[in-house]
């Protein structure tokens, strides 16, 4: 019984456990980098490049690479936001590969991993986030309110990932700006561009910015979510495995596309 988000979940709650064991020291937040300003100037679609060893689905992806390099790598190619898988058990990352590359960009850090507790969020925050992920499907009404207003509280932003219209309804009612369509369903693996068409109306008539998350691979797969009003794309496994970056990040990087939808 159970998904492979349900078993993410519960050993996530252990892990969130040890994390409650050591004691934290009382520290000023840091001044954080805004996602959100530029999308709000930008002209070109938005790259997020995500730092991605290891997936459920894809098994080991490139588990060599340097978090460094690689996202000093993205951000010379282009990329607008890096990612960092921080899930350990799963995806083999860690909250020192968010370190690392936050000791070697500018740009805005999004820490990618299952926020189930506001000890999570303190730890992405310290770890050197901007930005933090919540995933609609993983967490009840109350919980999305309170960490979302808790990663306010520390200002971080926030990216709100729905993959159905009863997620976008709840993201949408939170206030928050940013949304992220994952086209991948967290409990098949199956990947479909087409949940990113389905949903954006929904978000795009809402006035939010929108972000389709995962199975890019090609300039063809970008078009099409543009076409529809996305603000951003997430890519990891294609970034992960390019042979040449500078290549990639020049071919998605096209313009916006006004979308008046009601
Ligand atoms: O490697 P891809 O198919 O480009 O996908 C990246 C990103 O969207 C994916 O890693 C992701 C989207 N939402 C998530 C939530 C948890 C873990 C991972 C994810």
């Amino acid at each position: 019984m159970g998904d492979i988000l349900d078993q993410i979940i519960k050993v996530k709650k252990q892990e969130v456990e040890r994390l409650k064991q050591f004691k934290r020291l009382e520290r000023e937040t840091r001044k954080k980098q805004s996602f959100i300003q530029w999308l709000a100037q930008a002209e070109f679609v938005s790259i997020i490049a995500e730092f991605k060893r290891a997936s459920p689905s894809k098994g080991l992806i490139n588990g060599d690479l340097n978090p460094k390099t690689q996202a000093m790598n993205y951000v010379q190619g282009g990329a607008d936001v890096i990612s960092v898988l921080t899930d350990n058990d799963f995806f083999k990352g860690s909250f020192e590969d968010l370190k690392q590359v936050r000791e070697g960009v500018q740009t805005p850090v999004l820490c990618k991993d299952f926020i189930v507790d506001p000890i999570q969020i303190d730890v992405a925050e310290e770890s050197g986030a901007d930005l933090i992920l919540l995933i609609a499907a993983a967490l009840d009404d109350e919980s999305l309110h309170e960490l979302y207003e808790y990663a306010l509280s520390k200002e971080l932003e926030v990216l709100i990932e729905v993959h159905n219209e009863e997620e976008a309804e709840r993201a949408l009612r939170t206030g928050n700006p940013l949304i992220g369509v994952n086209n991948r369903n967290l409990k098949t693996f199956e990947v479909d561009l087409g949940t990113t068409e389905r949903l954006a109306p929904m978000i795009k008539s809402a006035g939010r910015y929108l972000i389709s998350e995962s199975g890019m691979k090609s300039i063809e797969d970008v078009e099409r979510v543009v076409a529809v009003g996305a603000n951003g794309i997430l890519v990891g496994e294609t970034f992960m495995k390019h042979p040449n970056l500078q290549q990639a990040f020049l071919e998605m990087k096209i313009p916006l596309k006004e979308v008046t939808s009601k």
